[in-house]
Formats: structure tokens, sequence, C-alpha cells
């Protein structure tokens, strides 16, 4: 007898509600967490889990991979939301890993995507080899700064806003009743944004428990002179004092989403002049944030890291390729790539600032590539010239990839605000 579990031999199937238990405690096993869930985790799961997207690998009884999606909805350039497949809570427990699972549980979710009409799957990798394979592409990054504070050259007398806006301090409640709206205008100029949920507000402002620590945040918001919130900052603190009894408080930002620039300025200022905050942390951001510019010294942000962060796996390329924006007008044919088959085929792109049209041809291709870059360039994000001279793409027609760049590119780069 082999010691090798055949992994045919494990059943890959959606999770029945009473199997909520033994699924999490795969689930916690295989991000190395303590395994058994407490009380307060599983009430928390039970609510928003849904069983017929959270799939299982169970061998014998025993269940030794998890994977989950549910819906969600991505704002692409321009600002229209796409239906997307979000993916998470994917494992598979260590004495199991490298026989396929993932592959099989993926195979199976991404199908029923498709077949439900999701233009994108999208999730958070854990690890940059994991995702490719399966036809994912990094579409959006994200960066994080350290702000040396006393460097930074703001005066914290001078810090409020100027502009006749001002920001105030408000409890969770106000934030879970500010901050949905707030969002759903940021999501309607930020590529890249996911949807939040109700749910979403409840944990960021402790109404719902994840059953882990909590620790109560700040949370200021930012209103222009007509009353108008624009801006929205949650932080915490921690009480780090020196030894000579100077205060060293690190800020840490948890969430910081503004709607215009004026905002995103007050917030950011606002921070830097909390007294005894010596050091801000500003969480992630798109790599091309305000952030250090917005200090009279930008060397005093220092950036700590820039990563991949948001990954696309387009399942439709016609309705992707229709539901965004372009600052140019031109025609592109792409042939894509796609070891799934999904996506696979030769794709007339027409584009105008008044709106795009993409249909399958049989006419000669300008660009080749594999459906994983087509996703960083749908965003906005990667450059087709940049990826030509990684061999990543290919020019069929001399000059397309010049051609890609005018009209797939963005002026400002897309973020994902969130962890999902
Ligand atoms: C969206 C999220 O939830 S991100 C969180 C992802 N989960 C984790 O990182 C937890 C720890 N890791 C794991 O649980 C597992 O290793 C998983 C889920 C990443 C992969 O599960 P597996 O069942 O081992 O993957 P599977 O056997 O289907 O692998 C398919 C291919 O991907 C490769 N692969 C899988 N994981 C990795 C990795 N971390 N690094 C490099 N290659 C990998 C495999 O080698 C295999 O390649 P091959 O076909 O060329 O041999």
């Amino acid at each position: 007898m082999s010691l090798r579990p055949d992994t045919h031999d494990i059943d890959v199937r959606p999770i029945a509600e009473a199997e909520i238990p033994e699924w999490t405690r795969a689930l916690n096993t295989g991000f190395l967490r303590p395994p058994h869930p407490s009380e307060a985790e599983l009430v928390g799961r039970a609510a928003y889990i849904e069983p017929e997207r959270t799939l299982g690998a169970f061998d014998d009884g025993r269940c030794v991979g998890t994977f989950r999606s549910f819906a969600q909805r991505l704002t692409a350039v321009g600002g229209a939301a796409v239906p997307a497949d979000a993916i998470t809570n994917v494992s598979v427990t260590a004495t199991h890993r490298r026989r396929g699972l993932l592959g099989r549980m993926m195979a199976r979710d991404l199908a029923a995507a498709r077949e439900r009409g999701d233009v994108v799957a999208t999730l958070i990798a854990a690890e940059y080899p994991i995702y490719g394979r399966y036809g994912f592409g990094p579409a959006a990054r994200v960066a994080r700064w350290t702000v040396d504070v006393p460097r930074t050259g703001l005066d914290r007398r001078r810090s409020g806003p100027d502009d006749g806006g001002r920001v105030d301090l408000v409890d969770g409640e106000d934030v879970r009743k500010l901050g949905p709206e707030l969002h759903e205008r940021l999501c309607r100029i930020q590529p890249g944004a996911v949807d939040r949920t109700e749910r979403w507000w409840q944990l960021a402002t402790g109404a719902l428990s994840t059953g882990r620590p909590w620790t109560e945040p700040f949370h200021a918001v930012y209103r222009a002179a007509d009353g108008e919130v624009q801006g929205l900052l949650t932080y915490t603190a921690d009480d780090h004092w020196g030894d000579r009894k100077q205060p060293l408080v690190t800020a840490e930002v948890k969430d910081l989403i503004a709607v215009t620039p004026t905002a995103e300025r007050a917030l950011w200022h606002y921070l830097c002049s909390v007294d005894w905050v010596t050091t801000v942390k500003s969480g992630g951001r798109a790599p091309d944030d305000l952030l250090p510019d917005l200090l009279p010294d930008p060397r005093a942000a220092g950036i700590d890291m820039v990563a991949d962060f948001l990954w696309v796996r387009i399942l439709d390329v016609v309705r992707a390729l229709e539901a965004r924006t372009y600052a140019a007008a031109g025609t592109l044919v792409l042939e894509v790539a796609d070891a799934d088959g999904l996506s696979a085929g030769r794709y007339r792109l027409e584009t105008s600032p008044d709106g795009a049209s993409c249909v399958r041809t049989t006419g000669t291709a300008d660009l080749a590539l594999d459906v994983r870059e087509l996703a960083a360039l749908w965003l906005g994000d990667e450059s087709a010239v940049r990826l030509a001279a990684l061999g990543r793409v290919t020019e069929a027609r001399a000059g397309a990839a010049t051609v890609a760049d005018a009209l797939l590119r963005t002026p400002r780069r897309p973020w994902c605000p969130d962890v999902f």
C-alpha cells in the first residue's frame, strides 16, 4: 500500500453547514493557527459562510483542504463595478500538499464562476508562485510607508485643514453610518477597490467579533467646508515611551479612504500632528500614493515594502474589456492564451473616449499574451512595453505594445484598500 494518499480518493465538494467546525479546523491548521476554533469563531463564520461556495477536500471524512469564494464587486478603470468571484481561505493540509488538491478546488470554483457570469476572479495571494498557473496575474500592487514624524517638517500648531474643512473624531457607530456611503463614492473613482459588506463595517468598528482580541481604534472624518464627508481615517496607537520619559508612540493606519486629495491631505496631516506620535505606519496604499509628497520633507516617509497584492483572473475577456474606459481611440487585436481554456481566443478591441467594443475575431493579431498578463494590463497598472521587454507579451505587429499602453494604461495606479 502506498503511504502517499491518492488524491482521487479524496472527495472535493461543497461542505454541509454541519461541517463548518471541521472545515475551520482544517483551515486553521493550513494557516498554522491553533487548530480548534473557539465557539465565537464558529458563530462568526456560520453567519457569513455560504456552504455551496465553500469547498472542502475530505480524506476518509477528515477535512484536508479548504477553499471559499463569495460574490464581490471590483471597480474597473473608469469606475464601473464588475461582478467578481472573490477567492479566500485556500489551504491544503501539509500532509496532502503538492498533489493537485488546490488545482481540483480551483478548477471547480472557476468553472462555477464562469457559469454564473462573473467577469473576473480575484484573490490576495499568500505567496507569489501559487496562482499564476490558474490564470491569475498581479493586477494591483501595495506599498507601505513608515513616517518619521519629527522629520516631516509639518508644524503641529498649524496642522488643521486650511480650506474651510474640518477633522473630527467620531465613534464606531458614526463610522457605520457614514462609512458605507463614503466608500461607495470611493469605489466609483478607484480602480481596484472592492465592495465592503455591512459585516466589514461591523468588524472594523468592533460591533462584531472575529473571536480574536480586539483593540478599539480611533476614527477621524474630514468634512469639507459645506459639511460633506470626504474622508475617513481609522488608526490605533501603541503606548510606547522612551527611557527619558519621552513619548515614542507609533500610530498605525487601519483604513484611510478619501474621495478628494484635499481630504487625503487633511487626514495625513492630522495624524502626523497628534501629540506623542513620533512614527506613523501607513498601512497598505497604492505605490503612487500621495503620502510622501504631502509632507514638506518627503524623505520623512520611508518605504517599507512594495509588493503584488490584488491578483485578478479574467473569466470573460469581452465583458472585462468593455466594462472599462480608455483614454484614447484605437484598435488592438489581442491573441489571448489561457491554459485552462476559459478565456483563450483572439479579440478585437476598439476604443474611444466614449466607450469600447470587444469582439472575437479571426483577423491578424497585434499582441500575443497570456490571460495572466491581460489582468495586469486591464486594471491599468502594467505597461505592455515593459512586459514585452520581459518576454511576457509578444508584438505580432511592431509597435503594438506602445499602442496598448496608450489605450490601456492609466495616469494613477489601481489600489485595493482591503484584504479579503
Ligand atoms: C487566496 C488565499 O487564500 S492565499 C492562501 C494560500 N494558502 C497558503 O499559503 C497556506 C499554506 N499552503 C497551502 O495550504 C498549500 O500549499 C496551497 C494551498 C498553497 C497549495 O495546495 P496544493 O494542493 O499543494 O497545490 P497543488 O498540488 O494543486 O499545486 C499545484 C501546483 O502549484 C504548485 N504550488 C502550490 N503551492 C505552491 C507554493 N506555495 N509555492 C510554489 N508552488 C506551489 C505545486 O507545486 C503544483 O505545481 P506542479 O503542478 O508544477 O507540481
